[in-house]
């Protein structure tokens, strides 16, 4: 995050042209284009079966297209077998060679590079500090928990300092504090270090706090690619709307829904439900900028933490409203009719 400043003047490093991989008649990747620049923190982010493994193993060479073609730093890298390709894994299914201790398995990717014995210590030293496991070398990966397995597979990754560092689902397999820690981490070996990273997951918490861009993978297919913030603020489509967060689509509303300028033919309003606020019938919102109000009832309030989270039946709508926790707000409950208001620039027009 904010490690491309300069974005449009950095170099493409990788970059799939027109790929299509099938497995008998079944297209699980389809016509998959796309550009990743040098130093770029990119996340393959999609629901269950929606060919985010599959490009990343198309990438690491596990997998061969079935027509298209991925370049690396300009060359095609069709030819060139996966343990020729210059790029460190972390994958569910290459863990830690269990008979190996920590130490061995940080020297494995040196010795299939040819590095000599004393280089080997060094660079194993060196990483074995930076992932705060310098004690921890002559271990066997069972006599670790899984945070810090983790993180000797990180540095097994980056030891042989590849240009290029593949996540598959770097954090699944850990509980949610170790997560936060990871994502920590692995951030903050990406802003040392600057490797092009690209990450599989199915986790979008995990997805916007790590990366610089997001595609959003459905069906073999990019739905759309763009930095977090412009994912969840401008989705292009119900799918990413729906698959980044909450939306409220403004479908079968029964009301009008008003906006500032025409709205794109044929493209569905939403609005973010901490975009909607609440308020009791006939007060008026606290701002002269334009709003809409409509009145509705209380449905449901759900209280999680800092966060109340109501839903209220509109017409033939329902909303979904959540509004940070502040001293001296009303609250409501179920039955009781209120007025809902935001912004007219805060609806969203996306493909149906
Ligand atoms: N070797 C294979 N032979 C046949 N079909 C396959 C093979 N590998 C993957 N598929 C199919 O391709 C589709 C995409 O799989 P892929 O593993 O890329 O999805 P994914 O988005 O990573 O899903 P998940 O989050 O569940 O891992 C799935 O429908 C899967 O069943």
């Amino acid at each position: 995050m904010g490690t491309l400043k300069n974005a449009t003047s950095t170099p493409i490093q990788i970059e799939f042209r027109d790929v299509t991989k099938t497995y008998g008649p079944v297209a699980v990747i389809k016509n998959m284009s796309l550009s990743i620049r040098s130093g770029e923190f990119l996340t393959l982010l999609g629901p269950s079966g929606s060919g985010k493994t599959t490009a990343l193993m198309l990438l690491a060479g596990f997998v061969v297209p079935t027509s298209g073609d991925i370049l690396v730093s300009g060359k095609s890298v069709a030819d060139v077998p996966s343990h020729r390709r210059d790029q460190g894994m972390l994958f569910q299914s290459y863990a830690l060679f269990p008979h190996l201790t920590v130490r061995r398995n940080l020297e494995f990717p040196l010795e299939t590079r040819g590095i000599n014995a004393a280089e080997r210590a060094r660079r194993v030293d060196r990483m074995l500090q930076r992932v705060h496991l310098q004690d921890f070398d002559n271990r066997m990966p069972s006599q670790l928990s899984g945070g810090q397995q983790q993180r000797v597979a990180l540095a097994r990754a980056l030891v042989a300092d590849p240009p290029i560092l593949l996540l598959d689902e770097p954090l699944g397999a850990l509980d949610r504090n170790l997560r936060e820690h990871m994502q920590h981490e692995i951030k903050s070996l990406h802003r040392e270090f600057g490797k092009t990273t690209i990450c599989v997951t199915h986790d979008q918490e995990e997805a916007l706090t790590l990366s610089d861009r997001i595609v959003v993978m459905r069906g073999g297919q990019i739905e759309q690619v763009d930095s977090p913030e412009l994912l969840y603020d401008r989705p292009a489509t119900r799918f990413v709307a729906n698959f980044l967060g909450e939306a409220n689509f403004i479908d079968k509303a029964g009301f009008e829904v008003e906006v500032d300028a025409a709205p794109p033919s044929g493209t569905l309003p939403m609005i973010r439900p901490e975009r909607v606020a609440i308020m009791e019938i006939g007060a008026i919102p606290n701002s002269d900028d334009l709003r809409q109000v409509i009145s509705g009832t209380v449905q449901d309030v759900i209280y999680a933490g800092p966060l109340r989270r109501y839903v209220v039946r509109v017409a033939e709508s329902t909303f979904v409203v959540r509004e940070h926790v502040v001293s001296g707000q009303p609250i409501f409950r179920p039955h009781d009719k209120v007025q809902l208001h935001w912004l007219r620039s805060d609806v969203r027009f996306v493909a149906a």
